[in-house]
């Protein structure tokens, strides 16, 4: 199998051309391509395949094998390997998800895509399409219990669930420990995926994220978004914010005018290979 080694802010997948190869069983790939001292390394597997409504279409698969319904870093790579590939020559294209239809603009430098925006569309704050158990009308800066402790969370659908965690400092923060509790804990039927956020100024945020199905990354586009939308509705930022995640930065803004988000970022290819299946 031909495969694509890429990242966005240092979050890399394996992408393959479904156009070309036929994969029977992807989670199981996944899990095996993912893992970094017996496969290719990664945190998950991106398919990337034909559509009927769209000009491409994207499934994402964690490094545990899990498929999730959204995944900004690998929009916005996706974007890069059709174009550079001549898959496509058009600088606005449509990606059909799980979470619905994308829209991706290319920016392009020396013929080659070097970063990408995509609408990202509307947040999602209704508890039960999350999915979150509470009977609320939405979930902001709420108490649960992790163990001993307590932590308010803010909940967000970018069309994946997040639980974002503002603290004072991530100096103190153990992810390896509060990451899994906040994903497995009882309040999330489906997990959820977990940033842990600091805000530098009221444009300026600081981020760590725990991810559903792959631990901690480097980076997560939706998870910038759903951390840029808390922080708007706990009146802690302005709606156009830098995200300063481990591995590179994101560029947000949560629009007034359509209540859309738009992520910019980088989109970058490593190496190209062959896996034997
Ligand atoms: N890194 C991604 C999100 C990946 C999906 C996530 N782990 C989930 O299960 O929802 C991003 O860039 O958005």
């Amino acid at each position: 199998m031909k495969f694509t080694k890429m990242q966005g802010a240092g979050n890399d997948y394996v992408y393959v051309n479904g156009f070309v190869e036929q994969i029977e069983d992807p989670a199981t790939l996944a899990t095996a391509i993912s893992n970094r001292h017996f496969g290719i390394g990664s945190d998950g597997l991106v398919l990337i395949l034909p559509s009927e409504t769209c000009d491409f279409r994207m499934r994402m698969f964690n490094s545990d094998g899990s498929e999730s319904e959204m995944c900004g870093n690998a929009t916005r790579c996706i974007g890069k390997f059709v174009y550079d590939k001549g898959l496509t020559d058009k600088t606005e294209l449509t990606l059909e998800t799980l979470a619905g239809v994308k829209h991706l603009t290319l920016n392009i430098e020396n013929g080659k895509v070097n970063s990408v925006r995509v609408d990202m569309g509307e947040p999602i704050l209704a508890p039960k399409q999350i999915p979150i158990n509470l009977d609320e009308t939405s979930v902001i800066n709420y108490p649960i219990a992790l163990e001993s402790r307590k932590v308010n969370i803010t909940a967000v659908s970018m069309g994946n669930p997040h639980a974002v965690i503002f603290m004072d400092s991530l100096e103190e923060l153990d992810i390896q420990k509060s990451g899994p509790k906040v994903e497995h804990h009882p309040l999330f039927p489906r997990r959820t995926n977990t940033e842990f956020a600091q805000v530098i100024s009221p444009t300026h945020i600081k981020m760590r994220v725990w991810e559903r199905g792959a631990g901690e990354t480097l980076a997560c586009g939706t998870g910038a978004c759903a951390t840029a939308v808390a922080a708007v509705l706990n009146g802690k930022t302005e709606r156009k914010v830098t995200l300063e995640l481990l591995g590179g930065n994101l560029e947000i803004e949560w629009s007034e005018a359509d209540n859309h988000v738009y992520m910019t970022g980088p989109a970058v290819t490593v190496f190209e290979g062959e896996y034997l299946l």
